[in-house]
């Protein structure tokens, strides 16, 4: 267009300053074919004619018998062109005011400099593009949407402004590594932060059950509607991927409709529309929630990869198309799953990993949840006194469920207390069931000091069979949303729909022609279908396990649970949309439901002799199958210890023992290990599974390691160790979401046995404060050799006291300092404590700040030294003239093996002059 411009800008319309102003005739006439080309909405136009008396009705009823878009405009042209200048300048005037429709024009506006005359900007101009108009729908019905946050029921419903808190997010590389938190939303979109594909168009967003990810999408949506949101999306479309678990095989749908139908149907023009998505698909923002809820047999390997945006075709084939950016390229597209869901690389363009509210976080939630300061107060007072209590917190879902229970009982009793003692999911599960009921009873009966939970759910048994039985049907086939006739036979009745289990969903059958259902959340469904197991006398031993049958039979084929057939051959016979998550949780509950300590609860339900037998049958489960997965591990022989190296289903495993609250069954685990090195790395562990840890973990009768690196655990965590810390002399923590305040309860615990020869931190929160905590330990704890604690925020006052605290050490063999910013302060404080260290061999400071000053005073303590080896000195400001220093101290020491300076300031020719002296390592 801009070449068009030019060649037309040669004819110039611009009069000299003084003479009269420009012609708009003329202006039309010049750029006719522009305007042709460019104009594709004709209506707004002819609206805004009409509304201004410039045109008659006879006017517009000549314009629309021109078949052809172009003809159209041309004949407008005419017609405004006839009627003078006024009429030909109000032309332009829309053209400028409606935006939405005319944006192509807009570069041309401001080359020709039009600016409306007085006359004219009193003149209305109304937008009635049918695209614009559609935005705004959109942009009403989602924001509308978005406003609740659906809760127990439907009548009482949350603001998302009013519960929606910050918590972790990141950013990670492929294998998970971070690459910095997200700050801002936006930054989910920008490609500066955290873009690990660029050939990928999806942002795939993943994290544990009820981390909040539906609900991260909720608030994407809302901000998105209310314009706060900046990154050029006009369309919106979200969808839940269980919606597509409900297309029969043979169904077909053309984009048009899957975009229209299920979310908002534009009221004018469709067509226009839909071409319009299709020719600006940068423009267009889709959610996906729920990747792992998908389940269906239609078979994606009969159908051609490309498919086109008008052809019907089956939803999941359209669903994958988008995702990989075959259909609507270069759209935004945001995919949730739960952790362990396996999507192929090569859709996904960033990764971002939700981990749940940090300490902080869960600050500001407490303070939003309850609006009354003193019960605020009240409830952080408890929650305080309550690592177990607190490490659930750090799920969003679990706290929520923690904090609706409190709120209730403390509305219908007088006071309330959290639980003191130790919390199982399955009792917060439980508490939750017991609201509900609650909720329920006549207002009368209200007011009362007592309450029995046994009672409770003896009076509503029959409920909970029924919504169990829908449950436990559903889970067997992966199955989350339940039709009107489903409900109605499992006898569920319109009393029973009022607790508030289940909640019926919109938009799955395109026309909402008929009600559908789904529980509160999916782990409601796995905790009913659990709950059935155990209150349903007939279920025998096979329907007892099954949901352990289908963990493991699925890890034999595929560990990761999902694969994507589109993307991946899978095998035959093998469901491809399997992730067996909701099964995981199923069992967990049927494990603590099924605990000694529910006996009570269970009597008025099941006959006791059933229960003790069903108990029986878990257990001994539980101990053959815990035996085969523990012969299964890695294991590794090192110096002085066994160590086995585990797999994320330990955790599960750990899990369902926990929730036994069973001192035999720990024990028995403990013992089976034969092992006193466990390595849980990379399990996805958060602070919860630390109570699980401990279970087992306080049954070892000697000295341990436990390697707990690059999981999601903190300060509350730490605490659930506290049984552990007279056995650990080996404990990592690195790579976590450990703060100060952890590394307070480390310092107070691991001081008081002496036994820890291994400290492992690096890559936590911690200050300057937690710096010095841990310098208190190196103090008191002779056993102490190795330290790390890189990249964490210690400066040089941190750095100060650990250095002073190494120098009274003599057992220190090993500190890891990397990125942190102890600056040349901090190094002094290290050369000083390292010139006469017995024990010390390796320092890594790198990326610290330091310069050639730094390199001096390393200088001045190699003269010294006898018994460095290693010092890594990379990634700082040091020059030529330090790197001097340094070669030239060498020549008086022999210890040291190397001294480590990658990536500082040397260049390759000044490197030359160091060349015969081997340990100086610069390239
Ligand atoms: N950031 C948050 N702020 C406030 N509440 C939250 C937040 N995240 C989650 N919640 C609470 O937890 C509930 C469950 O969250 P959500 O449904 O988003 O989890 P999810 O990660 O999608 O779980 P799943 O994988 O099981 O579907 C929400 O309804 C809300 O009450």
């Amino acid at each position: 267009m801009e070449g068009q411009l030019c060649a037309n800008l040669e004819i110039s319309v611009e009069k000299p300053p003084g003479t009269s102003p420009p012609s708009f005739i003329a202006l039309l006439k010049i750029y006719r074919e522009l305007l042709v080309s460019k104009i594709r909405n004709t209506q707004c136009l002819i609206d805004n004619l009409i509304n201004n008396e410039y045109f008659s009705t006879e006017d517009a009823e000549i314009v629309v018998q021109f078949p052809t878009q172009a003809d159209k405009v041309r004949k407008i042209l005419d017609l405004v062109q006839s009627k003078g200048e006024e009429v030909s300048e109000y032309f332009i005037r829309v053209l400028q005011k409606v935006t939405d429709a005319y944006y192509e024009l807009q570069p041309w506006l401001d080359e020709i400099g039009y600016e409306p005359s007085e006359n004219i900007c009193s003149r209305p101009v109304v937008n009635t593009d049918p695209v614009s108009r559609y935005c705004q729908k959109l942009r009403h019905e989602l924001g509308r949407d978005s406003k609740f946050v659906v809760s127990y029921a439907q009548r009482e419903e949350m603001l998302l402004e009013e519960t929606y808190s910050n918590s972790i997010m990141e950013m990670v590389s492929f294998t998970n590594e971070s690459l910095g938190e997200v700050c801002q939303l936006e930054a989910l979109f920008d490609d500066a932060v955290g873009l690990i594909n660029e050939d990928g168009e999806t942002i795939y967003v993943f994290g544990d059950a009820g981390i909040g990810k539906s609900i991260l999408l909720q608030k994407i949506q809302s901000l998105w509607a209310r314009k706060q949101l900046d990154i050029g999306a006009k369309f919106f479309f979200r969808f839940r991927c269980r919606m597509f678990s409900c297309f029969k095989e043979d169904e077909a749908v053309c984009l048009k409709d899957l975009l229209f139908k299920y979310n908002c149907y534009p009221d004018q023009d469709p067509a226009e529309v839909f071409h319009h998505i299709l020719q600006f698909p940068h423009t267009v923002l889709f959610t996906f929630d729920g990747f792992d809820e998908i389940y269906s047999n239609f078979d994606l390997s009969s159908v051609p990869e490309m498919c086109s945006p008008d052809e019907p075709i089956h939803p999941l084939v359209l669903l994958v198309s988008l995702l990989r950016g075959k259909l609507l390229k270069g759209s935004k597209k945001i995919l949730t799953a739960r952790t362990g869901t396996e999507i192929q690389r090569n859709i996904i363009r960033k990764k971002v990993l939700l981990r749940g509210f940090s300490s902080s976080n869960l600050k500001e939630y407490t303070a939003m949840f309850f609006k009354d300061e003193g019960q605020r107060t009240l409830v952080l007072n408890q929650l305080e006194a309550n690592p177990n209590l607190c490490s659930l917190c750090s799920v969003p879902l679990f706290c929520w469920i923690i904090f609706k229970c409190y709120e209730h009982f403390h509305s219908m009793y007088d006071s309330h207390e959290l639980p003191d003692c130790s919390v199982t999911l399955t009792d917060v599960f439980l508490l939750m069931v017991e609201v509900h009921l609650n909720r329920s009873l006549k207002t009368s009966l209200l007011k009362n000091n007592t309450r029995s939970q046994a009672e409770m759910f003896k009076a509503r048994k029959e409920t909970l069979l029924a919504l169990g039985k829908i449950a436990y049907r559903g889970m067997g086939n992966s199955f989350f949303i339940f039709e009107q006739e489903e409900v109605t036979a499992a006898n569920i009745s319109e009393e029973d729909l009022q607790l508030g289990f289940l909640r019926t969903v919109k938009g799955y059958t395109g026309f909402d022609s008929q009600s559908t259902y789904e529980f509160l959340h999916l782990t409601l469904q796995s905790f009913f279908t659990a709950l059935f197991v155990v209150i349903e006398e007939r279920v025998g031993t096979k329907e007892l396990l099954q949901f352990f049958n289908e963990c493991s039979s699925t890890e034999t084929v595929q560990p990761t649970c999902l694969h994507i057939p589109w993307l991946k051959k899978h095998l035959a016979g093998e469901d491809p949309f399997r992730n067996n998550e909701h099964f995981h949780f199923t069992n967990l509950f049927l494990c603590g439901l099924l605990s000694r300590s529910k006996q009570k609860l269970f009597r008025h339900l099941v006959l006791p002799a059933v229960i003790k037998r069903k108990r029986k049958t878990l257990i001994t489960y539980l101990g053959e199958s815990m035996k085969s997965h523990l012969k299964g591990l890695t294991r590794s022989r090192l110096l002085n210890y066994n160590q086995i190296q585990v797999q994320p289903n330990f955790v599960w495993m750990l899990r369902c023992l926990y929730e036994t609250q069973s001192e035999k069954v720990g024990k028995l685990a403990a013992k089976r290990m034969h092992a006193n090195y466990i390595k849980l790395t990379y399990c996805n562990a958060y602070s919860a599974d630390c109570s699980a840890i401990s279970f087992v973990v306080h049954h070892f009768q000697k000295r341990l390691a436990l390697d707990l690196d690059n999981n999601n655990i903190n300060d509350y965590g730490i605490k659930q160790l506290l049984p552990c810390f007279s056995k650990l002399a080996v404990i990592r923590l690195s790579v976590n979401q450990i703060t100060d305040h952890g590394v307070r309860i480390l310092y107070e615990e691991l001081s008081k046995y002496k036994i820890v020869t291994f400290l492992g931190l690096y890559n936590n929160q911690i200050t300057d404060v937690g710096a010095k905590y841990v310098a208190k330990l190196i103090e008191e704890c002779s056993s102490l050799e190795y330290v790390k604690i890189g990249a964490n925020k210690i400066t040089s006052e941190g750095g100060k006291c650990l250095a002073q605290a190494i120098q009274k050490s003599k057992t220190m063999f090993e500190i890891g300092m990397w990125g942190n910013q102890v600056g040349d302060e901090g190094a002094k404080a290290f050369a000083e404590a390292l010139r006469n260290h017995p024990t010390l061999t390796n320092v890594r400071l790198t990326k610290n700040e330091l310069d050639d000053e730094a390199a001096m005073s390393f200088a001045e303590m190699l003269k010294v030294n006898k018994k460095l080896v290693h010092l890594w000195l990379i990634q700082n400001q040091i020059t030529a003239k330090g790197v001097k220093y340094l070669s030239e101290a060498l020549k008086e020491n022999t210890a040291i093996k190397e001294v480590c300076l990658n990536g500082n300031l040397i260049s390759q020719e000044e490197a030359k002059a160091f060349e015969n002296e081997e340990r100086i390592i610069c390239f």
